[in-house]
């Protein structure tokens, strides 16, 4: 079976919906369904019309020893009733306000009447209302939503009742138009001949207007069902994980009269958001999956904005909210199901931030229940003392985007450095270049630089525990303790050993990236989109991913990025220093002499911290500087390569830039001339010019000189870095 288990609460209330009195949850079984928050919509928001509740679908075949959460129900400070949903593994866990959860043996029909006979009845009073139903891939979307012949879904059985409600009052007319919002277009699933939908705005009032989407008048159950089968069957569906749908998809249902009200019923089976590199997604796939992620998020912005009564909610952010936006401002309600399937915790817990992101209230990374000894808070102890003492530097050298949607930081979301940033970073990823630091590592039998090199990472299992171990922010300081108490090896092993555990901790299977980090300011706020799509909000969600890493979990970017900053930026070392190796590397003079041994760079370092720490002298370098003098004053002992990879990347790309340029425009005589280039591949390359004027455009096109990657790198090497390491020559 399935882990969630939703466990029963000491105390139910009767949660009434606006427009029907005395509605009471206690018509869902307590053993399946919990209902808390304050008995207005948007228990832990302002009051405003928004319910968020959750749906646990039962474990299926496919999900048998998979148990990555658990979900119970604990006492809030004030008593209330909180939704606590921890990983199994580690002991990470969030908690959230919610206004109700439905266990695996909660019926659809159950929720109905819990949560939407009190929506039907607004709809008959001329109100607006949509239900959302979200979650990741394989959730239960679907199932709770359109349902099955043994199970139907909400769908049908809001049908059903509004058309006995029309029958009613015979004057109303049930009108429904379905349609799918794909790669943030709209298509209409009723009459496939019409194709996009065009959205507008109209004149009347901000109101959004669709055309070439028909309503169709529907009389019967079966008449509607037949319109509806019909729809879904065009619904885009992708066959990653079983079938999965791949847009949203958006039922209205218009109830109408000709002398009094117009109420809508938006009944949404939304896309299901994934963590794209876990299926090995082709380009169409990621794109498609991005502008899902992308969607949902800002789907997620309005309902937060929403529950919290803002002022502002960016309903034009994507089509999907612009369409419903008349549906879900003002008076509407809107109720938001968190399908949670047997996802891993981490698309679980960003399930539960999308819908009630505005009733998140905690989020631990570590229990003391779980902590054995002392030992961990002492490691996290120490570090963070020394935090609280120092000056902040060099985070901010990386500038974010504030976001005006985000009230908190968002802690997935990590703002894309610059790429001189990530070349830094990538060159520097390694916690080995301190030798006080590496022996401790060494001890513990894994360095980081050789986990890296390995592309060795921490098995799922293995990655919660250690998410779990330590705060993400300590790192740096650890990097910083551990350098300076290089005579506490053991003490420096066991804080190096945690460092190392959250560097790797971001992924969970297949190969570390190492461009993929990226710095993280905590303490700031922004917005930022990542490859996946997500924007914004305060979801536990991993985010950039450069190239192809894989990675499944929330990371500790902060630590990292400020331990490889701190080496690249030469944090620990005065600025004076800097500045004085800065000199020398502008004198052009290339000399060994300047080149201080590493030991000596260590003292200086740790003499420099311990006057920090002395409260002596708190300058920063400046980031572009220390960068600088790094990149410069490196190169006096290292090879050509080295030299080149330490250089400016635009310096990089006009080298590259420039030996393209002669090869595409010297004469065959000058071309002889070039180390590596015989007769034949000069004629190659003038054969080439024949096609095309300018047949070498990137690096990779010297392949066409029949040149293997490796020969092509060997002969820029030898015509163009030597040229620059040892002029002379
Ligand atoms: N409450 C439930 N009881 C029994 N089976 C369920 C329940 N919820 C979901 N399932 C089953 O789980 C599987 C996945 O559900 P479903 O297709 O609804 O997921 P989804 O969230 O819509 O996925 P996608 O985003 O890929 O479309 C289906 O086989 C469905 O029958």
């Amino acid at each position: 079976m399935l882990s969630p288990r939703i466990h029963s609460p000491s105390r139910f209330k009767n949660n009434s919906m606006p427009g029907v009195a005395g509605q009471s949850r206690l018509a869902v079984s307590s053993r399946a369904a919990v209902t808390t928050g304050s008995g207005n919509h948007g228990g832990g928001g302002g009051g405003g019309l928004v319910r968020a509740v959750v749906r646990v679908r039962p474990g299926l075949e496919s999900d048998r020893d998979n148990k990555p959460f658990h979900i119970k129900v604990v006492k809030g400070v004030d008593g209330e009733d909180l939704f606590q949903i921890s990983a199994t593994k580690s002991s990470r866990l969030e908690t959230y306000r919610l206004d109700a959860c439905y266990g695996e043996e909660t019926k659809t029909r159950e929720i109905f009447v819990a949560e939407m006979d009190a929506m039907i009845a607004s709809l008959c009073q001329g109100l607006n209302s949509t239900v959302f139903a979200l979650g990741a891939i394989g959730g239960g979307k679907t199932h709770t939503m359109k349902g099955s012949r043994e199970e139907p879904g909400l769908i049908p059985l809001a049908l059903e009742k509004i058309l006995a409600e029309a029958e009613k009052t015979s004057c109303s007319k049930v009108e429904v138009s379905y349609y799918q919002v794909y790669m943030d277009r709209c298509y209409n699933l009723l009459d496939p001949r019409v194709g996009e939908v065009s959205v507008f705005d109209s004149s009347q009032g901000g109101r959004v207007r669709l055309r070439g989407l028909n309503r169709v008048c529907v009389k019967s159950l079966a008449e509607f069902q037949k319109i509806f089968d019909d729809g879904c069957a065009r619904r885009l569906m992708g066959q990653t994980v079983d079938v999965s749908s791949r847009s949203h998809a958006v039922l209205t249902v218009t109830m109408s009269s000709s002398s009094t009200f117009s109420g809508k019923l938006n009944l949404v089976d939304l896309a299901g958001h994934e963590i794209d590199c876990k299926t090995c997604n082709d380009v169409v796939r990621l794109s498609e999956q991005r502008h899902v992620n992308k969607s949902l998020s800002f789907l997620s912005n309005v309902i937060s904005a929403l529950d919290t009564d803002e002022s502002r909610v960016s309903f034009r952010d994507s089509t999907l909210t612009r369409i419903l936006q008349d549906s879900l401002g003002g008076n509407s309600q809107v109720l938001t199901i968190a399908c949670l399937g047997a996802s891993s915790y981490l698309e679980a817990s960003t399930t539960m931030n999308l819908v009630a992101r505005s009733r998140h209230i905690t989020n631990r990374s570590n229990s003391l229940e779980d902590i054995a000894s002392g030992e961990k808070s002492e490691v996290e102890a120490e570090p963070r003392h020394w935090q609280e003492s120092q000056p902040k530097t060099p985070v901010k050298s990386v500038s974010l985007v504030p976001s005006p949607m985000c009230p908190k930081p968002p802690t997935y979301l990590r703002p894309c450095p610059s790429p001189a940033v990530r070349r830094a970073l990538m060159t520097d990823l390694s916690i080995g270049n301190s030798p006080k630091l590496r022996a401790p590592l060494k001890e513990n039998g894994a360095t980081l630089k050789a986990k890296f090199a390995t592309a060795e990472c921490p098995t799922a299992q293995e990655n919660d525990s250690i998410q779990s171990m330590t705060p993400p922010s300590n790192t740096d300081m650890i990097v910083a303790s551990a350098v300076l108490k290089d005579t506490d090896i053991k003490a420096s092993s066991q804080k190096a050993s945690i460092q190392h555990s959250e560097c790797c901790s971001t992924c969970k299977v297949g190969h570390v990236h190492l461009q993929r980090e990226v710095p993280f300011h905590q303490d700031s706020d922004f917005l930022c989109t990542d490859s996946s799509g997500f924007v914004g909000g305060t979801a536990q969600r991993p985010l950039i991913q450069y190239d192809n890493p894989i990675y499944q979990d929330d990371s500790p970017p902060l630590d990292m990025v400020s331990k490889t900053l701190s080496s690249r930026i030469g944090v620990l070392s005065p600025l004076s220093s800097n500045i004085k190796i800065l000199d020398v590397a502008r004198s052009s003079t290339v000399d060994c002499s300047n080149c201080r041994p590493a030991d000596e760079d260590l003292s200086h370092k740790v003499s420099h911290q311990q006057s920090l720490l002395a409260g002596n002298d708190c300058e920063t370098p400046e980031f572009s500087a220390a960068i600088n003098s790094s990149r410069l004053s490196a190169p006096a002992c290292s090879s050509p390569f080295e030299q080149f990879n330490n250089c400016n990347p635009n310096l990089q790309r006009t080298l590259v830039k420039q030996y393209l340029n002669v090869l595409n425009t010297a004469t065959r005589e000058e071309l002889l001339q070039l180390k590596g280039m015989g007769p034949k591949r000069v004629a190659r390359i003038l054969e080439l010019r024949d096609t095309s004027p300018e047949p070498l455009k990137e690096f990779q096109d010297l392949t066409k000189l029949g040149l293997s990657e490796r020969q092509a790198h060997s002969i820029f090497h030898s015509n163009v870095l030597r040229q620059i390491a040892f002029p002379s020559t």
